[in-house]
């Protein structure tokens, strides 16, 4: 058999990957085993199918001749080369067996720059699916029909015994990463172990939701969104999902004069259930057992008094003339609504406006209460009375001078007022004037007496500043609004109706004739004036001619506005 001769193998035939330059010792081992027969093995080829000669002849070990290997370090290791060509020897003939290239296994090179980008790490199969095939060949087995007995140089045989039995395929769980066990949590005390919640089950108590039955029908109980001086306020949510507000109202320590203003409370949301101003009323339950008023209300989104401390505590607070104008105008259309039913609120604050969607609406009419033909009301003021800044003068000198036996003090001894729709202009005034200003009219006094005196002393001049919150000017329309709102003379303040009207210059600036005025244009029109008089030719202005001078005025300032946006 010529040793020139040299094996020749079908492309991707399991025998192609053994580099002929290595050789084949027929004894060894590892050739012994080569099994193509099991095609679960993808990468396995189908074993080749040979010719009842060919079988004869692969099985005589002279029917083959393999040429010597061929000493080409030179090649890259991954370029396609010929297969090294095994002849089969017929009579003298020489049969090619199908010639097929091959890949031909080398050393790898030593430098980085010299691998394929096949051979980058992100080419090469993750380590569960790397192989050798060598290795798969030798578990498979090769029937021994296929053995190759090829006089080559020996290889070195692996030290995995081809004896072992076929191994079962790896667990998943032996395929992941072994990670160090945590650490044992930590040892606590006998007091801790035994008072401590466990599992997910024992949410805090605190938490857990609440079920409450009005009137026969379920609410859940969420947060709490509000609390009053008598009650908490909180958010409910039905079995179809929708929101409410749910006051609970402690009755326990109530006296009759406070359980008067629930029982009023009610009634007027009852009386106002279609207005849109006020919190609408839906239900309400009294449980006489646990001495609890529950009243389910539409829910609003956070009060005035909220919306106030973040604009006016924030890190550059600055009196927004804008915003002022929304909210007053939200103010009194509220105002205005319980007004037309004769109905004053009496307790008008920031906190009893609640936005709701964008708009205001009013809430708390426990001591509202409607007004007789004299247009005042008898209001009764229990203890829960808090600040007094935003009571009006008349309000505070009824409070403040019960005289037993009076016929402004009530038959069982509480403090009755007589006040009327004037009162809640004022009240609405010193929240416009904390908008403003940054702080209602007479927060500035520190103790609650002297301020309360102060209120209701004509002789303490209420400042009305230029400049507001930030150094920002204040429009003389709204200082005009605010003087007339905070007057102490109740019959001098103007009514809600006429601050909403079209012709207040602070709410509709634009609207009407009137035009903002600077200084600096008012001089220009006295100049003008002026020079017209002394102009010798055209002489002193006829009384005719002065009398077209406003009308004049008033349209070229217009167009000034309109072409430069600005006046002066
Ligand atoms: N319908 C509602 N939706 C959302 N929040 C509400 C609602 N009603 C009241 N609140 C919140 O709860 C707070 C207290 O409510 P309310 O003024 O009605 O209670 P009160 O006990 O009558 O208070 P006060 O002591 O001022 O008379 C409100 O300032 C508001 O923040």
């Amino acid at each position: 058999m010529s040793t020139a001769s040299r094996p020749y193998y079908r492309h991707g035939s399991p025998l192609s990957v053994f580099n002929p330059a290595q050789g084949f010792a027929a004894d060894a081992p590892m050739m012994q085993r080569i099994d193509v027969g099991d095609s679960s093995d993808d990468e396995i080829p189908p074993p080749m199918k040979f010719s009842a000669l060919t079988r004869a002849l692969l099985e005589s070990e002279e029917g083959i001749e393999q040429s010597s290997p061929k000493q080409d370090t030179a090649r890259d290791y991954e370029t396609p080369s010929r297969a090294p060509q095994l002849k089969i020897v017929r009579n003298n003939d020489h049969m090619a067996v199908r010639p097929a290239p091959e890949y031909q296994r080398q050393t790898r090179p030593s430098s980085r720059t010299q691998h394929d980008a096949t051979e980058d790490q992100e080419n090469i199969p993750p380590p569960t699916f790397k192989r050798d095939r060598h290795h798969d060949f030798k578990y498979l087995g090769k029937p021994d029909k296929l053995a190759l007995h090829v006089k080559s140089q020996p290889v070195e045989e692996t030290p995995i015994s081809h004896q072992s039995p076929r191994r079962a395929l790896t667990t998943i769980s032996n395929n992941t990463p072994v990670r160090p066990a945590p650490p044992p949590p930590p040892k606590m005390s006998v007091l801790d172990a035994a008072t401590k919640t466990a599992g997910a089950s024992t949410t805090k108590s605190k938490k857990r939701r609440q079920h409450i039955l009005i009137n026969g029908k379920l609410f859940t109980q969420m947060n709490k969104v509000g609390k009053g001086g008598s009650s908490d306020v909180y958010c409910v949510m039905a079995e179809n999902y929708k929101l409410f507000a749910l006051k609970k109202v402690k009755l326990e320590d109530c006296d009759e004069s406070a359980m008067r203003g629930f029982k009023g409370e009610i009634d007027l949301l009852t009386k106002l259930a279609d207005v849109e101003r006020v919190i609408r009323l839906f239900d309400w339950e009294l449980d006489n057992e646990k001495q609890i008023l529950s009243v389910l209300m539409e829910k609003g989104d956070q009060d005035l008094n909220r919306i106030l401390t973040i604009a006016l505590n924030g890190t550059d607070p600055k009196f927004d003339p804008v915003l002022t104008r929304f909210y007053w105008k939200e103010m009194l259309e509220c105002v205005q609504a319980v007004h037309d039913y004769d109905i004053v609120h009496s307790d008008l604050k920031p906190a009893n406006f609640l936005s709701v969607q964008g708009k205001l609406k009013l809430i708390d009419f426990g001591i509202a209460n409607a007004i007789d033909i004299a247009h005042t009301v008898n209001v009764h003021r229990d203890s829960h009375i808090g600040t007094p800044n935003y009571m009006s003068p008349e309000s505070i000198l009824d409070t403040n001078a019960p005289t037993p036996g009076s016929e402004r003090t009530s038959n069982n001894g509480s403090r009755l007022m007589k006040i009327g729709k004037p009162s809640d202009v004022w009240s609405l005034g010193c929240i416009l004037y904390q908008m403003v200003y940054g702080r209602p009219p007479f927060a500035h006094i520190a103790n609650q007496i002297s301020r309360i005196m102060a209120i209701t002393n004509s002789k303490v001049v209420i400042e009305f500043p230029d400049k507001g919150v930030g150094g920002v000017t204040v429009p003389s329309a709204l200082k005009g609004t605010l003087r007339r709102c905070l007057q102490r003379d109740l019959h001098a303040r103007p009514t809600v109706k006429q601050l909403l009207s079209l012709s207040d210059p602070w709410l509709y600036p634009d609207v009407g004739n009137a035009v903002a005025m600077s200084e600096d244009l008012l001089a220009q029109i006295i100049d003008k004036v002026v020079e017209r008089c002394k102009d010798p030719k055209r002489g002193i202005p006829s009384p005719d001619e002065v009398k077209q001078y406003p009308a004049s005025f008033m349209s070229k300032i217009r167009e000034m506005v309109e072409r430069e946006g600005v006046v002066g």
